[in-house]
């Protein structure tokens, strides 16, 4: 996943949330605390449910007669265009295995401090138990413990971080993880239909998929209103599946319209949405959208987060489909490696990260 950077990175000190949380302070540190204009405002769309995600049925699309398998797949292109997510009820995998991989999971943030710290993260890199893409003593940090692994090719693994504890963690995230990438696989194939394409497009590009798991956890915080969870920013993968800790309070939001949007956990749902490649493979028809998440007072939240992206050496540039006099090119071509190692050597800073890839015109925004 991570490249090692090459200049030594001083974070300076990085307090683990769960611990600053056990300390009970009565003020939050200065450095978890966002200059005015970060804050979680009130400026969130009310909630109702025009404002909600759009969700998709994914039985209809295996066995459904046509007609739902249409209407379900033109439902993927209104969701791909306007608002880069989805979620997915009826997936196909197994709710004992949702459940599992969020105990273990659990299991390992509840591990007393030093245990975590056996499988570390090491400043500038993203595997590991900390906090990613901090690369300054002055940055801001996530009211957010991180704990995040390459998981396939095999290559791109670091055994060394694989916990031994909990016991059950590896064997289940290796089941999990079979089955979200199988998941994957469907979900590129609806969506490269829902565009034109041939189903097989993006399996066909891909190669041997890199894919990793992020799991965050969201301890309470006693003052929400001055602190986010998770920085806004866009994702680098191609598609990315989020499951949420079972009675999860809203934490996710996505910008929409200029405003954040909160995504309402639907029981059993897994969230789906489209990271900066298929924007640029698409030639930004779907769009990769700016998120973050929020944290709450008395609740603390879990996300487990699977990213899948093309192999590292694959090369990527809109799709010769998708361009034409009224849709002129928008991005410039480049391997998925070098985009990667430009992801994880920046901060999270809204969708900044793919200014690396667009072509500059005179009226790009
Ligand atoms: O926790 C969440 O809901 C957001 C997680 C996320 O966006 C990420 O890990 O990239
Ligand atoms: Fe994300």
């Amino acid at each position: 996943m991570a490249p090692v950077p090459l200049s030594p990175i001083k974070v300076g000190h990085i307090d683990d949330v769960q611990e600053l949380r056990k300390a009970k302070p009565t003020s939050i540190p200065q450095r978890f605390v966002r200059d005015m204009a970060e804050r979680p405002t009130l400026a969130t769309v009310a909630l109702s449910s025009s404002n909600d995600i759009p969700v998709i049925d994914f039985s209809r699309l295996l066995e459904a007669n046509k007609d739902e398998f249409l209407v379900e797949i033109s439902k993927i292109a209104a969701s791909c265009e306007e608002w880069g997510f989805f979620q997915v009820i009826n997936h196909g995998i197994e709710l004992d295995l949702l459940e599992s991989m969020e105990k273990v999971a659990m299991n390992f943030f509840n591990l007393p401090l030093e245990e975590k710290q056996k499988y570390p993260m090491a400043p500038g890199t993203v595997q590991g138990y900390g906090q990613a893409f901090v690369f300054s003593e002055d940055q801001k940090l996530d009211w957010c413990n991180m704990f995040a692994l390459g998981v396939e090719p095999h290559y791109i693994r670091n055994p060394k971080l694989w916990p031994k504890e909990p016991v059950e963690f590896s064997e289940t995230l290796e089941v999990y993880s079979r089955e979200i990438r199988k998941l994957c696989q469907n979900l590129l194939r609806f969506i490269a239909m829902s565009i034109g394409l041939n189903g097989d497009t993006f399996e066909d590009m891909f190669g041997a998929a890199v894919q990793a798991i992020r799991m965050n956890y969201y301890p309470p915080c006693p003052r929400p209103d001055l602190v986010l969870g998770l920085s806004p920013h866009s994702d680098g993968s191609a598609l990315t599946i989020l499951q949420q800790g079972k009675g999860s309070s809203a934490g996710l939001q996505i910008l929409k319209n200029n405003a954040w949007v909160p995504v309402q956990p639907i029981p059993n749902a897994l969230v789906i949405n489209i990271g900066d490649t298929i924007e640029v493979l698409t030639n930004g028809r779907y769009k990769s959208v700016e998120h973050r998440a929020v944290t709450h007072k008395e609740r603390d939240r879990l996300s487990l987060v699977t990213f899948y992206a093309p192999s590292y050496e694959i090369e990527l540039a809109p799709l010769p489909e998708l361009v034409n006099e009224n849709n002129p090119c928008k991005y410039r071509r480049y391997s998925h490696g070098e985009y990667s190692k430009h992801y994880v050597t920046n901060k999270l800073q809204g969708k900044k990260t793919l200014e690396f890839a667009k072509i500059q015109t005179k009226d790009s925004s």
